[in-house]
């Protein structure tokens, strides 16, 4: 089974989303930046490499989002950790995605996400994002 994981970036109560390059799998869909976990690295290394790879940026990763793990998807099943995260820097350089828009949690519907996405997206909605991260934790 595919091992994923993906990172829901806040940043002053938005959420970055991406949308899928056109010739991807999901292509056109939207989704949290991240990827597949490779071997001997854990989802929340995973989730940071992906940030650092797909948008250049150093980040900090936070709690998982306590959802659904594991989701029949049309490419196949997979297994999903989403992670609260923050970025550190800012310094976005749009590689992997065809286009990225921050979206306030009341605007996340304004896109068209991938299925799997969706239990992340109630979560986020319940929120409240200030908590998520602050502490430094
Ligand atoms: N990153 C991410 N992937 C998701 C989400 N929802 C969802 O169904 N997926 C699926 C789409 C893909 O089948 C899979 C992610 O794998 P991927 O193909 O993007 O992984 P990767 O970046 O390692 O890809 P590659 O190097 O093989 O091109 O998870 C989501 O919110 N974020």
């Amino acid at each position: 089974m595919k091992q994923v994981a993906a990172a829901v970036i806040v940043s002053e109560g938005k959420i970055l989303a991406a949308k899928r390059k056109k010739e991807r799998l999901g292509g056109g869909f939207w989704e949290f930046p991240g990827g597949k976990v490779e071997l001997g690295e854990t989802a929340k290394e995973a989730c940071k490499r992906e940030v650092k790879e797909e948008l250049g940026d150093e980040c900090q990763v936070y709690g998982r989002l306590p959802v659904k793990r594991t989701y029949q998807t049309p490419y196949g099943e997979l297994t999903i950790d989403f992670f609260w995260t923050k970025l550190l820097t800012k310094n976005l350089h749009l590689v992997a995605a065809s286009e990225y828009r921050w979206l306030k949690p009341t605007e996340l519907a304004e896109v068209k996400w991938l299925e799997a996405s969706k239990d992340a997206l109630e979560l986020i909605k319940q929120t409240d994002l200030e908590k998520v991260i602050s502490n430094g934790k």
